[in-house]
């Protein structure tokens, strides 16, 4: 690697760690949408829910720190939503054509939802965080540790292309 002149917060080292920590918080929160289709699936509900949508974008503004992009938590929060129904309409989409693969029991979404909350408010804390991800090499260092999760967790099809929809914003400032 190439070292650049600059303060800590710009160092490779860090902005990689950086990197992590946010990817890691963004493929924890999106592998629960798999809890949350199975229960809709049982349920008969719908994957879109606005109400609840909302909720989760206005809680997700209030935490974030004092003075920071409340517009730019929304934008990346939102693409949480959006990749989280994208890994929803998958797997109904997979239950549709193979029934006997779909879910029976309803599992309990009340403590999924509390830890997706929980998520939201420590990625939006930590897309805001200063000196983190942004500037010259965060796409470098978002592919190469999205890569390594992957292999890490075996994430399927589905749920990596939907973890680099929801880190869509991660860089933009
Ligand atoms: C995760 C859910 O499904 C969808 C995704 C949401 C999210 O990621 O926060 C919120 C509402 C739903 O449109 C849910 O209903 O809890």
């Amino acid at each position: 690697a190439t070292a650049t002149a600059g303060s800590a917060a710009a160092s490779p080292d860090v902005a990689a760690s950086s990197a992590t920590t946010i990817v890691t918080l963004i493929a924890d929160r999106l592998v629960l949408a798999d809890t949350v289709a199975r229960s809709k699936w049982v349920t008969r509900s719908a994957i879109d829910d606005p109400v609840r949508e909302h909720a989760v974008l206005d809680a997700a503004a209030r935490t974030a720190p004092p003075g920071a992009p409340a517009l730019r938590v929304r934008v990346v929060v939102r693409d949480q939503i959006e990749a989280s129904k994208t890994v929803q309409r998958a797997l109904f989409a997979g239950w549709s054509a193979t029934p006997r693969t779909a879910p029976r029991t309803d599992p309990d979404l009340r403590n999924v939802r509390t830890r997706i909350s929980d998520l939201t408010a420590e990625i939006a804390a930590a897309t805001v965080r200063p000196g983190t991800v942004g500037g010259i090499g965060c796409l470098a260092d978002l592919a190469s540790v999205t890569s390594r999760v992957v292999v890490d967790r075996g994430l399927d099809a589905v749920h990596t292309i939907a973890l680099v929809q929801a880190e869509r914003s991660v860089c933009s400032r």
